[in-house]
This record gives C-alpha cells, structure tokens and sequence, in this order.
C-alpha cells in the first residue's frame, strides 16, 4: 500500500528486521546522521525558523531527530507523509510539522480526529491529541476540518458538538463556547448538519434523542463528535478504545499542507498499519 522509508540507525534497523523475520529488500532505509540530506535539510530548517533565532549549527543537530528529518523529507518531497510517535509524545511528532509543513489557507489550527470503528459502526472523534482548550474560532474550525476528514474517509459527517448541556438543559461558559462555535459552524459551513451544545448520549441514541432534543436531524445518529476540549476528548477515545474494545485508527492530522500523522505510545502493530494506510490516502488527495 505504500513505499516506505524507515528512518534510524541503520545497522539496529536491520538486525531487528532479522530478529522479526521482516523483508526489507523493498524499503528505503535511512539514517539521518549519515544521510546526504542533512545538510540539505539543515540549511533548509535553519532558513525556515531563522525569525525564531534558528543558526545553521543548530539545525545540523536538530534535523537527525527522525521527526524532524521525515518532516523535512515531506517538505523536500522526498516522501509523500510521515507517520512517527510510536515512542515518542505527539508533541514531539507534531511540533516539526506545525513549524515545517504549516497550516493549509483558510484553517486557524492543526487539529486530528481517530476513526473509531465500533462493532457496527464508525465514528470520527475530533479533536483528541492536539489542542488542550480550543477557543470559539479554534473549536469551529475543528468541527469543519473533523467533517471533511470523515467525508474523505467515506463517513457522511453529521457533527454533534459536545457538551453537558444538551440544547439549554445546562449552562456555564463552557456550554456557551460550545453554542457560539455552533453558530459559526452553520454560518460557515451552511451545507454541513451540525447540533450543539449536545450531550454524547443525545448525539448517538436514538431513544435519549427523542427524549433530550426531537426533530434534530443529528440527534440519535451523529457520526462526527467534536470534543469541547483536550481534557475529554483525549480521555474519551482511550476509555472507548480500551473498555468497549474499539479499534482507534489516529490521530489522523487535519489542517496541514502534507499529511503528517502521529501514533500513541499505546499503539499496536496493526494500529501502525492503519495509520500509514491513512497517511497514504491523504497524499493521493
Ligand atoms: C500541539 C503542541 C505540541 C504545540 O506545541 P507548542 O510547543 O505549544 O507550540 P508552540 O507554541 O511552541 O508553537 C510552535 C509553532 O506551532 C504553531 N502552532 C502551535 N499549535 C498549533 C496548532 N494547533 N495549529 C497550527 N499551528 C500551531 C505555533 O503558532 C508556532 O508557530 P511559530 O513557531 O512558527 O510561531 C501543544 O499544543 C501540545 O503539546 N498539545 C497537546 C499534545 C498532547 O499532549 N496530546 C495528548 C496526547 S495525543
Ligand atoms: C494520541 C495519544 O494520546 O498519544 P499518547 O498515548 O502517546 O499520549
């Protein structure tokens, strides 16, 4: 499904390929501190992040980082993605591409949405592992992105913005964030079904919808579930994920000009896969 490059030290690569039983004959394997790109790469960072006092020597030690020197593969147009994290913070994988990469025209943030597939179904849960406390703009943005992202993916987008509240049942400054990015929402995306404020139970049951908000066409059966902030949405997907034995592909990155996706620290084999399948996906467009 795709022509991969792995990057690290070469000779630990190999031998570890060995020790699995892998066939690399088909992989490009790199280390960036050997690798001729580095200065390359180097010159380019240190021009890219010269307004943040970025000095060439200093790039020559930041780019072997594999993120970084992967980032720079994408830029360069060496790889179509990247996909990293496995050991490493999100922070860590992300940070690079925020700074290389850069945000598509028209997007104010870098958000993410995993792919939830449930027993019956597949949800996209939006934004989990990138922004701790989305302001209005930020959170309308997320919905927008999460949408599209779904839409690519073959899941018809139906967002539910959550809350405590469901329509007026509850108040505070969170819930009124929430109503706020709703509007702005159908003010900028007038196309898109949307509901908020809404509670997760009101947006995925059919019986809780009839009861808690009739008549939404996104009540009961939401297919994109925008989280108000990090706190829940990262804690929602890893609860769902590991008590009610989903499979969660992401975080799939949304808003960038190349696709750069990270892995959790928890991530399986066959979470890689998946994520390297998205990667590939996104590239071809
Ligand atoms: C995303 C994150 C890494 C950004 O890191 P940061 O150190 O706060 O970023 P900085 O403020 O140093 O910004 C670095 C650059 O990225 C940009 N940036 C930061 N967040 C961004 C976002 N969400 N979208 C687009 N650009 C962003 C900044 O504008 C800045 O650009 P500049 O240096 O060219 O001016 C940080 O918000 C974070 O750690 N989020 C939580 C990640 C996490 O722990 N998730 C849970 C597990 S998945
Ligand atoms: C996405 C995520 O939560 O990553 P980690 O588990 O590595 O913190």
């Amino acid at each position: 499904m795709a022509r991969l490059t792995l990057l690290g030290d070469e000779a630990q690569i190999r031998d570890r390929a060995i020790v699995l039983g892998l066939d690399l004959s088909n992989a490009r394997v790199i280390d960036p501190y050997t690798s001729e790109l580095r200065e390359q790469f180097a010159h380019t960072y240190a021009e890219m992040r010269a307004h943040k006092g970025v000095t060439l020597d200093r790039a020559h030690d930041v780019v072997v980082d594999p993120a970084y020197f992967g980032t720079l593969m994408v830029k360069a147009g060496e790889a179509d993605g990247m996909v990293s994290g496995s050991i490493t913070t999100t922070a860590h994988t992300i940070r690079p591409a925020l700074e290389i990469i850069r945000t598509s025209p028209g997007v104010s943030v870098v958000s993410s949405v995993f792919f939830m597939c449930l027993a019956d179904k597949v949800l996209a849960y939006g934004d989990c592992a990138i922004n701790p406390d989305p302001n209005v703009e930020q959170l309308t943005d997320i919905a927008i992105s999460s949408a599209k992202t779904a839409a690519q993916f073959g899941v018809e987008p139906r967002v539910a913005m959550l809350s405590y509240s469901t329509g007026g049942s509850g108040s505070g400054a969170d819930v009124e964030k929430v109503r706020e990015a709703t509007a702005l929402v159908h003010e900028r995306a007038p196309e898109l079904l949307v509901e908020g404020p809404i509670q997760y139970d009101a947006a995925v049951d059919p019986d809780v919808a009839a009861t808690k908000l009739k008549d939404s066409p996104v009540a009961g059966r939401a297919t994109v579930l925008v989280f108000p902030d990090l706190n829940t949405g990262n804690n929602t997907y890893k609860a769902v994920q590991r008590s009610a034995s989903a499979v969660a592909i992401g975080p799939v990155l949304q808003g960038l000009n190349a696709p750069v996706n990270d892995l959790s620290r928890g991530a399986t084999v066959r979470d890689i896969i998946n994520t390297v399948a998205i990667t590939g996906i996104q590239a071809k467009g």
